[in-house]
């Protein structure tokens, strides 16, 4: 997409593409946190996403409805407590790529991964091992330690880290295809990010799965980074499992609802094991209150508790305006603003070799999301952006991580995120 535009380090050109982007007007839909005071330009959605304007009047209804019908809000009124986690299922289908029933909001997200793993690594003598990417996100890496040790076995010897090459910070997905067919016989799992959260990644999920069920292995994904960030097609692509959360991309609160996807094949075997709760059996029976679980069918089969129903409303407030303004939409823009962003550091950085920008320059290999190695003037470049009003992360050693979303940034946003890097690299680098 972006490569077909022309660029330019220009506020005319900023302008230009803001009045003529179709989703200008859902940034109205959003609060715009403060900073020194003034409104900040935000680039931290892959951290935590910002607060749509609807998101109080959503939980208000539903604090009015406890307050009106109490334990009866369950069963009575609209949006019966009951069946509160039908609401979202199509967004949440659309947004991942899957069927309604494939997906539900559930629990957190480092929660879920240990309760898919229970269902989807069950090692044997002969197939244990778990492959993952070097470097995931710490929780990810503790679950799968401590799933490992809850089997009896050692970390060292079954999980297989993906590492870049010397000199290179993200992976070839021919070393991830040939790692995979190495352990063959012997690999029970791929459990991985979809979306790198350092370095903005976004792997071959297809690609990745075609090979691992090859040589009959499960595979799941993390897709905290991904989800309403990339399009994804987790459903045609046969991915087994996947979980996300719902607070970064997905402006849901923070610390909000998680969601899982489990493909439609394992939708109704009974025999997979889990760590089942009175949600995940079946609906109909479910206040006979007798012994003997029975799964509901698909994703659902798998919640546990009673829906968390105002965390549901913040997320729902959420995916509407996701719904509104259409994923394949969001991710055209997404492409353009973040080439643009990438176009213009490259203008500032010239030859200098200060800034390296190691998110894939291939649009297919990435979401929103650039990740900037600083080789000169460490955290003060970074700081200098928070004293300008710019909101975005710094990873360490160092890292600094900016996510143009296309929901409620502009290419002004942009724009001026540039010029204070201008600023920053003249006083720091
Ligand atoms: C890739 C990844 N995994 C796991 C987590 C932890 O999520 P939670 O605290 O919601 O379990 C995060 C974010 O914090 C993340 O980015
Ligand atoms: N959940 C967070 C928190 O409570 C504090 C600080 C950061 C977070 C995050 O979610 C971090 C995020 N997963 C990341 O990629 O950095």
């Amino acid at each position: 997409m972006s490569n077909q535009v022309n660029f330019e380090f220009s506020i005319d050109f900023a302008e230009k593409m803001d009045a003529e982007d179709p989703l200008r007007d859902f940034r109205s839909k959003f609060i715009f946190p403060k900073v020194n005071g003034n409104e900040a330009i935000y680039f931290c959605g892959n951290s935590l996403g910002i607060q749509p304007k609807a998101t109080q009047a959503y939980i208000q209804k539903e604090l009015d409805n406890w307050a009106n019908m109490a334990v009866d809000g369950h069963f009575h009124g609209e949006d019966a407590w009951y069946h509160i986690r039908k609401k979202s299922k199509p967004a949440l289908a659309e947004i991942v790529g899957a069927h309604e029933h494939e997906v539900v909001a559930m629990n957190n997200l480092t929660s879920n991964l240990h309760f898919l793993m229970v269902s989807f690594y069950q090692p044997t003598a002969e197939r244990y091992k778990i492959i993952t990417e070097a470097g995931a996100f710490p929780s990810d890496m503790y679950m799968l330690e401590t799933q490992v040790k809850f089997h009896g076995l050692d970390p060292d010897e079954v999980i297989v880290e993906i590492a870049p090459r010397a000199g290179e910070h993200t992976l070839r997905t021919e070393d991830i295809l040939q790692t995979i067919q190495e352990h063959g016989d012997q690999l029970a799992l791929v459990m991985m990010a979809g979306l790198q959260y350092y370095t903005g990644q976004l792997f071959d999920m297809k690609a990745i799965v075609e090979a691992a069920h090859k040589v009959g292995a499960y595979v799941g994904f993390d897709l905290a980074h991904a989800a309403g960030n990339a399009q994804l097609g987790l459903h045609d692509w046969q991915v087994d499992f996947a979980t996300w959360c719902s607070y970064k991309y997905m402006n849901s609160g923070p610390g909000n609802v998680s969601g899982i996807f489990v493909h439609e094949k394992h939708a109704e075997k009974p025999e997979l094991p889990r760590f089942a709760g009175w949600w995940g059996h079946d609906e109909g029976q479910r206040f006979k209150m007798e012994k003997g679980f029975v799964p509901m069918f698909g994703a659902d089969g798998w919640q546990l508790a009673n829906s968390n129903v105002l965390a549901l409303a913040a997320h729902q407030a959420s995916l509407e305006i996701f719904m509104e303004a259409g994923i394949k939409n969001l991710r055209k823009k997404s492409e353009t603003l973040t080439g643009y962003l990438e176009f213009l550091i490259h203008k500032i950085n010239g030859d200098s070799g200060v800034i390296e920008i190691i998110t894939p320059k291939n649009e297919n290999e990435r979401g929103c999301q650039l990740s900037l190695l600083v080789h000169k003037g460490g955290k003060a470049v970074f700081d200098e952006f928070y004293q300008n009003g710019i909101v975005g992360d710094w990873r360490n050693p160092n890292v600094i991580r900016i996510a143009p979303t296309p929901l409620y940034n502009s290419f002004m946003d942009v724009f001026r995120f540039a010029q204070v890097l201008e600023q920053s690299l003249r006083k720091f680098a």
